[in-house]
């Protein structure tokens, strides 16, 4: 069976107080991983080293058998080519954007007008996201669900290999965050597309993840494979 996710990723990071060392290598057959691990072990440098927003990364990524990057063999896909989608904790949705114009840019360049198809994939993802009544909406006009949904669809709109989730519930309240974890469940269900998600929380490992991968100081301490399909 072809993992789902195959990496080593090493990167350092420096600044003039401090060294951090990523040496990070795990495989996954599960169609979504959680990544865990105490605050400052790597999880979001792991993260962006996926995809292609870390300098000076080496190793290999492969996601169901596309090879990203592998340094030893000089492959080092650029960001755009690697098709990875990222939600952000925040969702980082461009504020002076409606949502309409923030899906856009999942797919063409800012000030780019979408052509006949990518306005076609919009309209698929204004109504798979139930975004109908909010085209025009911007941002601030949301509520936290909304914008998740927003973030979310943004992130699929280019048909990624693999959606990297940077602690998506965490920002919200505790009654929210359970409506939607649920939400974000079906809906990932619902796409089918691989997905690791950066957590702190258990019950998110529970609800959205059939594989749990834990860091520490920049290593995998442990890999779950009891949650991982065979
Ligand atoms: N430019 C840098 N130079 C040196 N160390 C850095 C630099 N940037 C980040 N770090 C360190 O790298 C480590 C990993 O940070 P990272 O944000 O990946 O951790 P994390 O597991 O995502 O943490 P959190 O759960 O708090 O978001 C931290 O110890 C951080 O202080």
């Amino acid at each position: 069976m072809t993992p789902v996710l195959d990496l080593h990723l090493q990167a350092t990071l420096s600044s003039p107080d401090r060294t951090f060392v990523l040496d990070a290598r795990f495989t996954s057959t599960a169609a979504r991983t959680a990544l865990i691990g105490a605050s400052g072990s790597g999880k979001s440098t792991l993260l962006m080293a996926i995809a292609g927003l870390a300098a000076q990364a080496h190793g290999h990524v492969r996601v169901s058998g596309h090879t990203l990057l592998d340094t030893a063999r000089g492959i080092d896909l650029p960001t755009r080519e690697r098709r990875i989608g990222v939600v952000f904790q925040d969702y980082a949705l461009f504020p002076h954007l409606t949502v309409e114009q923030n899906l856009a840019f999942g797919l063409c360049r800012l000030g780019q007008r979408p052509d006949a198809a990518q306005r076609e994939r919009i309209d698929a993802l204004v109504r798979q996201f139930g975004l109908e009544a909010l085209r025009a909406a911007l941002p601030r006009h949301l509520s936290g669900g909304q914008r998740q949904r927003v973030a979310l669809a943004r992130a699929l709109a280019p048909q990624p290999r693999l959606l990297l989730l940077d602690e998506p519930l965490s920002a919200l309240d505790t009654q929210l965050r359970v409506r939607l974890r649920a939400e974000l469940a079906e809906m990932l269900e619902r796409v089918q597309i691989p997905v690791l998600l950066v957590t702190h929380d258990p019950s998110d490992v529970e609800a959205l993840a059939q594989a749990v991968v834990q860091l520490d100081a920049g290593r995998v301490a442990r890999v779950d494979l009891a949650r991982m399909p065979a």
